[in-house]
């Protein structure tokens, strides 16, 4: 599903730009501050309407422009080709279209344009809070399980009211019982297409890890946010007290988390940089490869930023070789276009564009 064509106006400081990218490997290069994670981020923005860099999309508009808008042309594996446009004003109105209709929501968007970033922050994935670890199930989950998203929903809406509820204090029990009902419905149904989908990706991610690196005793494993032995209505009900001093339901999917260890340690606090950044990469093509590989044969789009830094020129080559074995498109920023050249395979399309001042050049 690569972006066949890509328009870019008055994000950052990039001057309006229209790209014909390449359908696997783009490199993008530049000097600092040029605007190459300014490119990246434009496609992120188009697949899933926020930036990777600020929770909030108004630094993103261009100095002294109104708005920003990003277009794209997205080849489908159906055939055809999907049409997105995104703009954002600073009045902060949001104007999603898809092939010419309002979306209805931004998992429409993630469904064309199915993307990963691997950038500095990724490493955030390993070291951060399990948020972070939910949120890279869950894009796993989304792609593959389409009764994921609204069983997602009916979560969200349970535990607000839940939790609205005992935020209360001395409340009826019974009060709670229809909303507890829907949150131990859908927070087993997600459960169990978290733990399906992880049993999916630890071959693949194992196979991808080995490819990439040499890192001896790595385990992943899944804690679903309650008691292993207990279903979650028995778990709600023995700790109803202690939730109800809280004020929020501590037990749930909510709560699940994804664990890395080495030798039974945490990894992030064993493992180099340099090794969590291949660690992380490797989870996250580990997913890019379990989607080409399910039933409806979806390729996702990976943003590459920065690839080159703390990695030697080992590491960097087998993880180029891992993504162009991906049969993806990918973008991938660097300072220095060298360090790349020489990873690829002679057949494999290339692209190669050159940001300067904002200024997006394609050179090969
Ligand atoms: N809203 C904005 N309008 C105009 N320019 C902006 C805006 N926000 C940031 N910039 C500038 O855009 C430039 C591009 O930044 P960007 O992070 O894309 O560069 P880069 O090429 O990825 O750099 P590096 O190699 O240092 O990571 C920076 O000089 C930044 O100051």
């Amino acid at each position: 599903m690569p972006l066949s064509r890509l328009s870019v106006t008055a994000v950052r400081n990039l001057h309006p730009v229209t790209l014909l990218p390449s359908p696997r490997i783009n490199l993008i290069s530049g000097p600092n501050g040029s605007g190459k994670t300014s490119l990246l981020e434009a496609i992120h923005i188009l697949g899933l309407a926020r930036s990777f860099r600020s929770t909030r999309l108004q630094p993103v508009i261009q100095y002294q422009q109104d708005s920003c808008t990003v277009f794209g042309e997205v080849s489908q594996v159906a055939g055809g080709v999907s049409k997105i446009g995104i703009s954002r004003n600073r009045q902060a109105d949001y104007e999603i279209r898809i092939n010419g209709q309002n979306a209805r929501g931004t998992s429409e968007l993630a469904d064309v344009l199915p993307l990963q970033l691997i950038n500095p922050d990724s490493f955030r994935l390993l070291e951060g809070a399990p948020k972070q670890r939910r949120q890279y199930l869950d894009w796993g989950v989304f792609h593959v399980e389409h009764r994921f998203l609204p069983a997602w929903q009916r979560l969200q809406k349970s535990l607000k009211q839940r939790n609205s509820l005992l935020r209360r204090g001395r409340i009826e029990r019974s009060l709670l019982a229809p909303w507890e009902a829907e949150l131990v419905a859908s927070g087993e149904q997600i459960d169990a297409f978290r733990q399906e989908y992880l049993q999916q990706l630890k071959p693949v991610f194992e196979s991808v890890l080995g490819e990439l690196a040499d890192i001896d005793g790595l385990t992943l494993s899944y804690f679903r946010g309650w008691d292993r032995e207990r279903g979650l209505a028995e778990v709600l009900d023995s700790q109803f007290d202690r939730d109800l001093a809280l004020g929020h339901t501590q037990a749930g999917p909510q709560r699940a988390d994804l664990r890395l260890r080495v030798n039974g340690m945490n990894a992030a606090e064993v493992l180099s940089r340099g090794q969590q950044k291949l660690v992380v990469c490797a989870m996250k093509i580990a997913q890019g490869r379990l989607l080409s590989l399910m039933e409806r044969q979806r390729d996702c789009v990976f943003l590459v930023d920065d690839l080159p830094s703390e990695l030697d020129r080992h590491h960097r080559q087998a993880l180029c070789r891992l993504l162009e074995s991906l049969d993806c498109q990918v973008f991938i920023s660097c300072v220095d276009a060298d360090s790349l050249s020489e990873c690829w395979q002679a057949d494999t399309p290339l692209s190669m564009f050159h940001v300067e001042h904002g200024h997006i050049v394609q050179t090969e």
